[in-house]
């Protein structure tokens, strides 16, 4: 007799997951969006002429944590934007019409600014392919620049972070679970592994 109650009835459709181990913890991460904050202005000599763009989903709190800390150092407001690329990933159908997205879209104009980019993690960098597609449809900027809390290798493209977190070498069975409060109501960062 099946018995459809049973927590492996339950658990078919889940991926099986195991946790790792915890790799950064809140106030690591706090920690490091501060080093990162001082290294985008010492980069860009300042904050003039940078706007923060956050890929979504996680990206966004990243960038608009990071704007509130260059906002502290350099004592002048930060324009933050978002970017949705679900349309341009590399990975959907190519069959059906590429959407126009309105400049509105990122927040700013973009023109001339130096955008630094922000995502959770890095993985093959097809993410950020279909980012730089669809900003470019937004304008030309002067320069563009990426960072990631998270670089767990295993690239297929010809994209590095210019601005890291945390360099994590992981197998390809590993995952890279970023949690951030505005979204997953928590901060922290995991290594989880698919289980056979
Ligand atoms: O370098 P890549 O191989 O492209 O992988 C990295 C991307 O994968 C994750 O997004 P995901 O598609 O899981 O969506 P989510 O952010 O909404 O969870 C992550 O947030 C990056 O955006
Ligand atoms: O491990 C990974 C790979 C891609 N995206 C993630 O969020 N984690």
């Amino acid at each position: 007799m099946s018995d459809n109650t049973s927590p492996a009835a339950a658990d078919t459709t889940k991926p099986r997951i195991r946790e790792k181990g915890r790799l950064m913890s809140a106030s690591e991460i706090d920690r490091t969006l501060v080093r990162l904050a001082h290294q985008i202005v010492e980069k860009h000599e300042g904050s003039g002429n940078l706007g923060l763009i956050g890929i979504k989903r996680r990206g966004v709190p990243l960038a608009k944590r990071i704007a509130k800390i260059i906002e502290g150092i350099e004592k002048q407001p930060v324009e933050t934007g978002v970017l949705d690329i679900s349309f341009y990933r590399d990975d959907l159908s190519t069959a059906g019409p590429k959407p126009t997205v309105q400049a509105g879209d990122i927040g700013f104009d973009i023109a001339g600014r130096d955008i630094v980019l922000m995502d959770d993690v890095l993985y093959t960098g097809r993410t950020i392919r279909a980012a730089l597609d669809a900003l470019f449809d937004h304008g030309r900027p002067r320069s563009v620049r990426l960072l990631v809390l998270i670089d767990r290798g295993h690239r297929e493209l010809p994209i590095e972070a210019q601005f890291v977190g945390r360099v994590v070498p992981t197998s390809s069975k590993e995952i890279i679970e970023v949690k951030l409060n505005e979204v997953d109501g928590t901060d922290g960062v995991l290594l989880v592994e698919l289980a056979d």
